[in-house]
């Protein structure tokens, strides 16, 4: 059984991974070629493009998409990214990711994923501003909440959510909080969203760690990253008593073999914008970052950055994975043959959507919950994933992934059977 992306990549890029990851499910799931083909379509496909007045008075146009790639389970879920890299395909994996993930975590979901091809650290605040009002507007027939529900990802934050609402509400006349999530919490975001995927990742490492009966006391990490996703996570792994020896961002990345002082890192960082030139450590690049001595690895980035190229050089015995789809499937097969254990994205860092549905479950009803419901809740949710995982991984032999995987796939499958094959 095999399909082909839409377009066609000269090389393979997260789109291949994801329809890959898929085609395996739907062949130990036993389905056949129409239903791996009604599960790798995306519902709906939107591209958009936003003229954009710049500071000095030139225009830019720019190029944005959302892509809901299913709707059986619930209204589209999934966040809106920010980057030069952004395009269709990788977008429709992130969409499809987002699919599975929102099923893995019993969430009353399908998937979606946004972006919008800019760097954004290239343009002033109320560029920012224009850009995400124009780009909202013109998405806006396909979003809201109970059709689709964006949230932050690389290069957006609760501002951007905050943008976003305010232009949806303008557009109805009347505020409406349920329409993205990650916002402010003085805008009807939840306590404890802007760290739950960083707390979900930690949670998932400990529980690894502990699966593998290794004391996170006597256990060192690297992460990759150190945006909203790694830094919570460098923070919370070195609060659990795990020594983070290693860190990195996009402009380089730093080592010390004793362990680095997270507080003092995360006070560099907010003064200097970069791990780099942190004055206790060692600048190493990025690359070596990757294959540090650690026992738990942590990429907090982007995709494909563990490949058939470097997974035979990683010394980490647990991958967890903070980014979604570091991994490329040749990798995935290196780290297997290898016993190196991989805690798979749709898993790992779903901390942020399980949030996310805890802010639009409060939005909708305008009643707040206390940080310590949603943190409890969500450690519920994280606990109950990964034991399901565990165990299906275990009855059928198969790499957490795949079995991830099955699982989602199984519950989306049958929701399209139960609602009759085509909704
Ligand atoms: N935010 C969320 O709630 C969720 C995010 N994710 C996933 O987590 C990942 C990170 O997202 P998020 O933290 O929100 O994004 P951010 O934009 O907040 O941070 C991204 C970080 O990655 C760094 N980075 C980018 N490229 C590289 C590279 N090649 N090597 C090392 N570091 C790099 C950036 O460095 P610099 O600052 O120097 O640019 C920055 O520190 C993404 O895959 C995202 O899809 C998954 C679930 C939820
Ligand atoms: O919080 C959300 O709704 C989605 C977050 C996200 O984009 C992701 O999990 O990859």
């Amino acid at each position: 059984m095999t399909l082909t992306t839409q377009t066609q990549p000269t090389t393979r890029g997260p789109l291949d991974d994801a329809i890959e990851q898929l085609t395996e499910a739907c062949h130990l799931l036993g389905y056949d070629h129409g239903t791996l083909a009604m599960l790798a379509a995306p519902r709906r496909e939107v591209t958009v493009s936003i003229p954009l007045h710049r500071d000095d008075g030139s225009i830019e146009v720019l190029t944005g998409h959302r892509v809901q790639h299913n709707l059986s389970r619930g209204p589209a879920k999934g966040g809106l990214r920010y980057s030069p890299h952004v395009d269709l395909d990788e977008v429709r994996a992130l969409a499809m990711w987002m699919t599975w993930k929102c099923a893995l975590m019993e969430l009353p979901y399908g998937g979606a994923k946004g972006g919008v091809t800019i760097d954004p650290s290239r343009y002033s605040a109320p560029e920012l501003e224009r850009v995400t009002r124009r780009y909202t507007t013109e998405i806006l027939p396909v979003i809201g909440p109970t059709r689709d529900i964006p949230a932050p990802d690389i290069g957006t934050d609760e501002q951007t959510m905050a943008w976003m609402m305010d232009t949806y509400s303008v557009a109805k006349g009347h505020t409406v909080l349920g329409t993205v999530t990650g916002k402010p919490v003085s805008l009807g975001g939840s306590l404890g969203r802007a760290l739950a995927t960083s707390l979900g990742v930690v949670h998932v490492a400990l529980a690894a760690l502990r699966h593998l009966r290794m004391e996170p006391k006597h256990s060192t990490a690297a992460v990759q990253g150190f945006g909203k996703v790694g830094r919570g996570a460098t923070r919370f792994l070195a609060d659990a008593g795990v020594q983070v020896l290693g860190v990195s961002d996009e402009h380089g990345a730093v080592w010390n073999p004793d362990g680095l002082d997270v507080q003092a890192l995360e006070k560099h960082v907010d003064l200097t914008g970069s791990v780099t030139g942190f004055p206790t450590a060692t600048a190493i690049d990025n690359d070596t970052l990757l294959t540090l001595d650690v026992d738990v690895l942590v990429p907090a980035a982007v995709e494909g950055v563990l490949h058939a190229g470097n997974a035979g050089s990683v010394r980490a015995r647990i991958v967890v994975e903070g980014a979604n789809g570091p991994t490329t499937t040749d990798a995935d097969r290196i780290f297997a043959d290898r016993d190196i254990l991989v805690i798979p994205d749709i898993l790992a860092n779903a901390g942020g959507v399980v949030v996310s549905y805890f802010e639009w479950v409060q939005a909708n009803q305008a009643y707040w919950w206390s940080q310590a419901e949603v943190e409890s809740r969500l450690a519920d949710r994280m606990a109950a994933a990964w034991q399901q995982v565990l165990a299906e991984a275990a009855e059928r032999r198969l790499p957490l992934r795949t079995a991830a995987t099955c699982l989602a796939v199984r519950r989306v499958a049958e929701a399209h059977r139960q609602r009759g094959l085509y909704p």
